[in-house]
């Protein structure tokens, strides 16, 4: 038994992913989901969709190993479970069926009864407890708005009816049938109700935030078997053995085990995250500060430092679907290095707020500098220049928030196939950039920690042995030049904060 599953059920699309004990890529499988925009600054999901996209897929990875690889369904030792973490879940226990959409990470309908909590004073509270900003994007607004806002939900939770869950839980009740009901403190820690140093739910939070306790699902760790899929899923039960949010997972991926170990993916959004060992750091510089793993019960999490911004390669999707200017996201790269600079234009792409490090749900996208030269081209590559940008704010807050100085930064997701946007972080941040052979890395951590749990692999000594470098991309600009690019992006941020009225 050499073989995981991981189940990667992402923003956009759910993915199954077969990995062998080398941590190579065995098959795989994809399908994308609708996004549902009910009004402006609304995001949603169909929680159900969400699952049965995810059910496909993983059929359809164990249909492909047992045909084209004539594997055998013993051989597969766990399935493991990473996914986009925030996103909310609120359904009844007796028929599993979701009381409204799924809430999606990205949605801003709570930013007016955030700032009111921040104004009312709570924002240390939360910080000390949680290690998060109070801000929309996290699950507890989202809980709440749900009680409040869906007919007799508020009475059914304090009676003990409905369970909350995001995406990890709810996968874990759809393959168990509804007998386990269980997220890791990974997931938990973005829901600005858990306490990061006792490692469970705090109920000054639950009572802050007005939310029942019997909503909640128990926490385990990150790493053990927690239950069993069901037999008629797959054709076989098979043990779910890992559950971790999506950027823990893959800086688990990245094998970011040691102190000051960084990691960066560029997908949907940008997640950098470095490894702060069993210390929970509280930033000064607007950081989070969240739990990256508990490999065993009862034991110390390993911490994490992130920066999270949320239009990374979103950017370029709006270059292709919102502009026109290109026919794929991979179109981008060579219409950008078409042109040597971007003739001093910056892109601020604060479409949905700004995150880290300005955390600013009034802010919206600004393009600024623009001439009568200005090409789409420059506006390509003040795009990827954006991005870059973005993650160099966020690795210069991190280098001060912990002291350490960085000696490389992993890179992972969709958009680090962009060479030119890798050379300009390195560039930008001063910083090598390093991307691995496999990239997959989201569904590599999950899958790790489910072999770490079911014998696959025995150690992280192991596991790190096993990443590999693709390429290295070492920082080319003079010091000089960076501080004036990273000067004029500020002087851009600036003229974005603030900007929506409501
Ligand atoms: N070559 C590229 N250059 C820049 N951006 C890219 C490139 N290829 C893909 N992307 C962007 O990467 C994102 C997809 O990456 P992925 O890791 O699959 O995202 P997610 O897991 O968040 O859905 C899309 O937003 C897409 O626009
Ligand atoms: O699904 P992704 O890869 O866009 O990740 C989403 C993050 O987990 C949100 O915090």
């Amino acid at each position: 038994m050499s073989y995981i599953l991981a189940l990667d059920q992402g923003t956009t699309s759910s993915r199954a992913i077969l990995f062998n004990a080398a941590g190579e890529v065995v098959c795989t499988a994809q399908e994308e989901f609708e996004q549902i925009f009910p009004h402006p600054g609304w995001v949603e999901h169909n929680a159900n969709t969400i699952w049965s996209s995810q059910l496909s897929v993983m059929q359809a990875v164990v249909a492909e190993a047992r045909s084209k690889h004539t594997m055998s369904l013993d051989a597969i030792a766990a399935i493991a479970i990473t996914n986009q973490r925030e996103t909310t879940v609120v359904w009844d226990r007796k028929t599993g069926l979701p009381i409204a959409n799924a809430i999606v990470w990205q949605d801003r309908r709570t930013v007016d009864f955030c700032q009111s909590m921040r104004e009312a004073g709570h924002a240390q509270l939360v910080a000390d407890k949680t290690g998060l900003l109070i801000d929309s994007y996290f699950s507890a607004t989202k809980i709440r708005w749900i009680l409040d806002n869906v007919d007799g939900a508020r009475v059914r939770a304090e009676r003990g009816e409905l369970a909350f869950g995001t995406i990890d839980t709810w996968l874990v009740w759809q393959l168990t049938n509804g007998k386990v009901h269980a997220t890791d403190p990974s997931n938990a820690s973005r829901s600005m109700l858990f306490n990061l140093r006792t490692l469970d739910w705090d109920q000054d939070l639950l009572d802050l935030f007005d939310i029942p306790r019997s909503l909640l699902p128990h926490i385990v760790p990150s790493s053990g078997i927690l239950g069993h899929s069901e037999a008629d899923l797959l054709g076989r039960s098979l043990p779910i053995a890992s559950i971790i949010g999506d950027q823990q997972a893959a800086t688990f991926g990245q094998a970011c085990f040691k102190l000051g170990m960084a990691k960066n993916t560029y997908g949907t959004g940008c997640f950098m995250l470095m490894n702060t060992g069993d210390q929970a750091y509280p930033s000064k510089n607007r950081l989070l500060t969240t739990v990256g793993w508990q490999r065993q019960a009862n034991q110390a999490a390993t911490y994490c430092l992130e920066g999270s911004v949320f239009m990374g390669g979103a950017t370029i999707q709006w270059l292709r679907d919102g502009l026109g200017i290109i026919n794929r996201a991979g179109d981008v790269e060579a219409l950008a290095a078409s042109v040597p600079d971007t003739g001093d234009a910056y892109l601020v792409p604060a479409f949905t707020g700004l995150g880290a490090p300005d955390w600013d749900g009034r802010a919206r996208g600004s393009l600024v500098g623009i001439t009568r030269g200005t090409t789409k081209a420059h506006l390509a590559r003040a795009a990827l220049e954006s991005i870059a940008l973005q993650v160099a704010g966020v690795l210069g807050a991190m280098q001060k928030d912990s002291s350490i100085a960085l000696s490389e930064l992993r890179a992972d997701g969709g958009a680090c196939h962009n060479n030119l946007l890798m050379q300009m972080q390195a560039d930008f941040s001063g910083v090598a950039v390093v991307r691995p052979k496999v990239t997959e890395t989201t569904a590599l951590g999950a899958a790790y920690l489910a072999g770490l749990a079911t014998g696959v692999w025995s150690d992280t000594e192991q596991i790190s042995s096993l990443w590999a470098v693709d390429r290295v991309f070492e920082p080319l600009m003079d010091e000089a030049a960076r501080q004036n690019k990273i000067a004029r992006w500020r002087q851009a941020v600036e003229r974005s904060l603030g900007w929506a009225e409501n």
